[in-house]
């Protein structure tokens, strides 16, 4: 489903589940508690995105950005790595002295979360940016890393458990 404002009923089990969705995923209420836990969402009213921008749009804006600035002088990879992880920390900032926030963030504010989607946005931005710096074609690279992860973690096997696939004996 599109991250929308709008209401919807989801199924899940044969149950009727009613909830709404809010760009930015704002909206917890209705959500029912088990789907408030960790890993809780169920597949089928599971928070999606909206399709656009894509990661090449999104690369494609920030060159841009910094074309019109004359800003690639400053954007070499290791200072784009630097700002990234600077704005990593800001995002750990707002979940810092919370304790465990449940999925949809229940007790935040709109503007706790609007916050959250800004720095979030930073992140990806120069996460972006870094790539096409590097040349890392980075909607292929992610392919070819989940594929490894599938192999490395086959569901069969480590179903329900979240250990490093280091600790499996076989
Ligand atoms: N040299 C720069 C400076 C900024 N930006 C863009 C990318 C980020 O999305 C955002 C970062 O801006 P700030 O460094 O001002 O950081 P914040 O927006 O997080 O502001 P603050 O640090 O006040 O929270 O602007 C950029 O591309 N290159």
């Amino acid at each position: 489903m599109m991250a929308t404002n709008e209401t919807e009923v989801c199924t899940r089990n044969g149950d009727e589940e009613k909830h709404s969705s809010k760009v930015n995923g704002a909206a917890a209420e209705g959500l029912s508690p088990s789907r408030l836990q960790n890993g809780g969402a169920g597949t089928a009213s599971r928070f999606t995105f909206s399709p656009q921008p894509t990661m090449e749009d999104i690369r494609r804006m920030q060159a841009e950005f910094t074309d019109e600035r004359d800003w690639n002088q400053f954007h070499q990879p290791r200072n784009l790595l630097l700002a990234m992880v600077g704005e990593v920390g800001e995002v750990s900032e707002l979940f810092q002295w919370r304790g465990e926030v449940a999925e949809g963030l229940p007790n935040w504010t709109e503007a706790e979360r609007e916050q959250l989607a800004h720095e979030l946005s930073d992140v990806l931005i120069y996460l972006l940016e870094l790539a096409e710096k590097c040349h890392v074609d980075l909607p292929q690279a992610v392919l070819r890393k989940m594929a490894l992860n599938r192999l490395k973690y086959p569901a069969s096997k480590v179903h329900g458990s979240a250990k490093k696939y280091t600790e499996y004996q076989d």
